[in-house]
């Protein structure tokens, strides 16, 4: 590690070198986000198939009804990714499709039970591990509505039940287990904001309650697999959680250094520093304990841990898992308490982004790869250098062509990936890297609007054909070499891929499935394309007119 200060600042060279033997490479998905078949086989009703189908809550109404179809073409899926050599898969279970009710007392779904059960034992035949994710956001909609979701303590044990029943199932082929995925956006999307499902908006409280709740959970069902699957299974008990790195306006500006502090902490520390250390980060304590004395409440609105809680949650983590997208500049900036209960408030900061990052898709999804290194090494500083696996990192675009060269994605994968193989040499302890996503999916409240995958779905056509972006190609070059080998060798990789995705983009033209399209595909696709060329031509000379 001693070829790298990371406290240098470095941010454009380029290393060239590879990841150390046994990395793992993987891509990633959610079962909401893919699956479909939302009311199939005894599935029971999510939180999201009922927040989606509320008018005006995701972007044009779109539902994730039958999405990805991935679960009727998971075999196609394995096949994709057994071309591209992966190592590992991250995949979610729907907790309604094999718990109806969320409650195993009440019934068990045999064939949900089964769906998984195949996809494991296809990814293992294939040679790629199964790396399952218990829940990605889901939840019965039985338990929002008869308890209040994760704002009610009763969810700790219902989820326990549900995790073992995993455990029981799928544990003698599943190895990595993932407890939760980005509990920041459960709490605050789902209990803050209310951008998500359920969509509530207790402001300031809720998303405290609901991430209080969530890990005890996590650490309850680490117990549970510790005391009664570990010396059978062998497995690992991990948590996902998402954060971007914050980095202060002024380096110099003590006020500033701390805001940035404040931000990781109140971000990715809310949820690592209870399991790692046992109790909230000093500074969540500190701020919301003084803020809810101001205005006028006998308590602080974060939840606190009891001494047997905080012995129990701590230490409860076997390997990190971290998503990573964006970085964000930060400064800091008061909120009086007359402003309102608040988590942002709470924070007493600003973010601010440089207009001269790359911005090509999600709003705030902004490629700024150094931050990804100085993220990695501020968790091997605060919780002792534990295992990794990136259990998320990737790019969207937004774009009303479809374009399978998806040059901004390899530029991000590229200087993204090469951020991480830093951090390794740094000495951070990454054992894997997952691509996020495999497809383009459901994205939440932005519906479809916004495409992660390396490779493109068409929505519109109902057997939902893949076709691949270039970044598939330059994301397969990158395992192979396990990393980036030499700068002859990386350099020829972008074009290489691009000459591969002209031709790709002429099979979506052509689609295959042609005689099963609906004719909108064909009408609305090549003539918003044709569209976009002309508006950028007429564009074009407006600008060159007003120059002479
Ligand atoms: C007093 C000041 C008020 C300020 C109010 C600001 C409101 C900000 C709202 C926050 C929006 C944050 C959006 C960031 C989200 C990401 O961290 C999150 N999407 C990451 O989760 C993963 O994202 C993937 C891509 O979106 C997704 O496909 C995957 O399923 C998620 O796990």
């Amino acid at each position: 590690g001693g070829d790298f200060d990371w406290t240098k600042n470095e941010k454009t060279s380029f290393y060239y070198g590879t990841f150390p033997t046994g990395f793992s490479w993987g891509v990633g998905s959610s079962a909401y986000q893919t699956e479909g078949a939302w009311n199939t086989d005894g599935k029971g009703m999510s939180i999201w198939d009922v927040f989606a189908h509320k008018k005006g809550k995701i972007s044009s109404n779109e539902t994730g009804d039958s999405s990805c179809e991935g679960y009727y073409k998971f075999k196609d899926d394995i096949n994709l990714m057994k071309e591209m050599k992966l190592s590992h898969y991250r995949f979610s279970v729907s907790w309604p499709r094999i718990l109806p009710s969320g409650l195993r007392s009440e019934h068990v779904n045999e064939k949900g039970i089964r769906y998984y059960s195949d996809l494991i034992d296809l990814l293992l035949d294939s040679k790629i591990t199964p790396v399952v994710t218990l829940y990605h956001w889901d939840l019965p909609q039985v338990l929002q509505e008869k308890y209040g979701g994760w704002q009610n303590a009763s969810m700790v044990g219902y989820f326990n039940e549900f995790a073992n029943l995993c455990f029981e199932r799928f544990g003698n082929r599943v190895k990595l287990w993932i407890t939760f995925n980005n509990p920041w956006s459960i709490s605050v999307e789902g209990y803050e904001t209310g951008e998500h499902a359920p969509g509530l908006r207790t402001r300031g409280s809720g998303a405290y309650k609901a991430a209080h709740h969530i890990i005890k959970a996590h650490a309850k069902v680490w117990h549970t697999y510790d005391m009664k699957w570990r010396s059978k299974q062998k497995g690992l008990i991990g948590i996902s959680l998402t954060a971007d790195w914050g980095e202060p306006v002024d380096v110099s500006n003590q006020r500033d250094v701390e805001a940035a502090e404040r931000y990781i902490h109140f971000y990715l520390g809310w949820f690592a520093t209870p399991l790692f250390h046992g109790d909230y980060p000093a500074v969540m304590k500190e701020y919301i304990g003084r803020k809810s004395g101001q205005q006028g409440l006998g308590a602080s609105r974060l939840p606190v841990f009891s001494p047997q809680e905080k012995s129990y949650v701590r230490g409860t983590v076997d390997f990190l898992g971290l998503g990573h997208y964006t970085t964000r500049y930060v400064t800091q900036k008061n909120y009086p308490s007359g402003f309102g209960d608040s988590y942002f408030a709470d924070r007493d900061l600003a973010e601010l982004v440089d207009p001269k990052w790359p911005d090509p898709g999600s709003e705030w999804l902004y490629s700024v790869p150094w931050g990804f290194r100085r993220l990695l090494n501020f968790v091997k500083a605060q919780y002792g250098n534990p295992m990794i696996y990136v259990t998320e990192n990737g790019v969207s675009e937004k774009m009303l062509c479809t374009d399978l060269c998806d040059d901004w994605r390899m530029q991000y994968f590229r200087e993204y990936i090469n951020e991480l193989l830093k951090a390794v040499r740094d000495g951070v302890n990454v054992k894997g890297y997952t691509a996020w996503s495999l497809l383009d999916g459901f994205e939440w409240d932005e519906g479809f609007s916004e495409r992660f995958g390396l490779y493109f779905v068409d929505f519109r056509n109902k057997n939902k054909p893949r076709f691949p972006k270039a970044s598939v190609q330059f994301y397969k070059r990158i395992i192979s070499s396990n990393g980036f080998p030499s700068q002859r060798e990386v350099e020829s990789w972008k074009r290489k891929a691009v000459e591969t995705c002209s031709s790709s983009n002429q099979l979506l033209a052509a689609d295959p499935l042609i005689g099963h399209m609906e004719m909108v595909t064909e009408i609305v696709v090549p003539t918003v394309c044709t569209l976009c060329i002309l508006l950028s031509a007429v564009f074009f000379m407006f600008l060159l007119r007003r120059r002479l």
